[in-house]
């Protein structure tokens, strides 16, 4: 099959109710569950499936699971901590780091045993990488917020791995409701990777010394294609977006105000005037996001984030509503989501 013709199975994941898991996994091969749901537990494999609970609903009524299927066979396995799952061409794998006072070393160690899993099993090219932090804006023991002490030591980790800066991954960095810090990375052996950036927004992995030591280490978005030739039909992994332009939050207190520009970084993010910068060209607006996650602080402030998410979604868009933290102390919402 030439390489213009190939197609890359691509990962997809649906959202459904914690009891119909095991209807999904009866359609096809499950590359993992990630149950965002009461409590966090170690990540693990289940009847031959990689399961990682993540305690991000406060009640069993709120709790999902999403659920990462492939076409092929799957395989899993263990290693340094980290479990994983892969299929020949798609790697998920899963890790915690259990509660301490401080996070750096366990943060670079956690990550340097994911990343070496990676270059081991030969997927080198992570797309999408999602970290649920305890507790993320209080401070640590020695008074580093704990947000910026986990960015410490995944800066770390991305260095002694050579990661340029237009190698790191599109990536989630939220609150949780317990358990320490949380991940899965997601990679594919040989799929072409673009790493996007956000025109109106300063790179993360840019930002000055007042958000902390070292910077969140993070694309805006992973364009994910069969080649690098295919600049049309690949997926977009579209990091947690907030209301930051440059690299400044605007609207501090303000819901509508930030809903209104997470919305717009999004829009623009996906559009053909910034992906023009990588020859990417799709024609993309809100309505083709889905699996989407819209992170919101106050409990209070859902219904008129979802109000406003619906009014420029897509109807047929599979969306979860969280209350969590954010990754700075004056954000008040952040969304994520995947233009397949
Ligand atoms: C919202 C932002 O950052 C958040 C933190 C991230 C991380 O540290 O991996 C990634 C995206 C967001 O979840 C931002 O800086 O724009």
């Amino acid at each position: 099959m030439t390489q213009a013709q190939q197609t890359v199975n691509l990962p997809s994941s649906v959202f459904t109710g914690l009891t119909e898991v095991s209807e999904i996994a009866a359609t096809g091969n499950v590359l993992g569950v990630i149950n965002y749901t009461t409590e966090c537990t170690d990540p693990r494999v289940e009847n031959g499936q990689l399961r990682l609970d993540l305690h991000m609903a406060a009640t069993d009524s709120e709790a999902f699971a999403e659920v990462w299927t492939t076409a092929r066979p799957v395989e899993t396995g263990e290693h340094h901590g980290a479990v994983y799952a892969h299929d020949g061409e798609y790697l998920l794998v899963a890790g915690r780091i259990a509660p301490t006072g401080r996070y750096t070393e366990d943060t670079r160690a956690a990550y340097v045993a994911a990343l070496d899993l990676m270059d081991t099993l030969g997927y080198k090219n992570c797309f999408r990488m999602w970290n649920f932090i305890n507790d993320i804006n209080a401070d640590n023991t020695e008074g580093l917020e704990i947000y910026r002490d986990f960015c410490k030591g995944r800066a770390e980790a991305f260095e002694l791995f050579h990661f340029g800066d237009k190698e790191v991954p599109s990536a989630t960095g939220i609150g949780s409701q317990g358990g320490g810090i949380a991940f899965y990375f997601l990679a594919s052996r040989s799929a072409a990777l673009t790493s996007v950036e956000n025109s109106k927004q300063m790179a993360a992995y840019h930002y000055p010394r007042q958000y902390g030591p070292r910077p969140p280490k993070f694309a805006r978005a992973t364009y994910l294609a069969a080649t690098h030739t295919d600049r049309r039909s690949g997926q977009l992994y579209v990091a947690g977006t907030a209301s930051i332009r440059g690299h400044e939050t605007l609207h501090d207190g303000d819901i509508v105000k930030q809903v209104e520009l997470s919305l717009d970084n999004i829009e623009h993010l996906i559009s053909d005037e910034n992906l023009a910068d990588y020859e990417i060209t799709q024609g993309n607006s809100l309505l083709n996001l889905d699996n989407i996650k819209v992170y919101v602080r106050h409990r209070s402030d859902i219904p008129a984030v979802r109000k406003m998410c619906e009014e420029r979604f897509s109807p047929n868009a599979r969306v979860q509503y969280l209350n969590v933290d954010v990754c700075r102390a004056d954000l008040l919402v952040e969304i994520e989501g995947i233009v397949a």
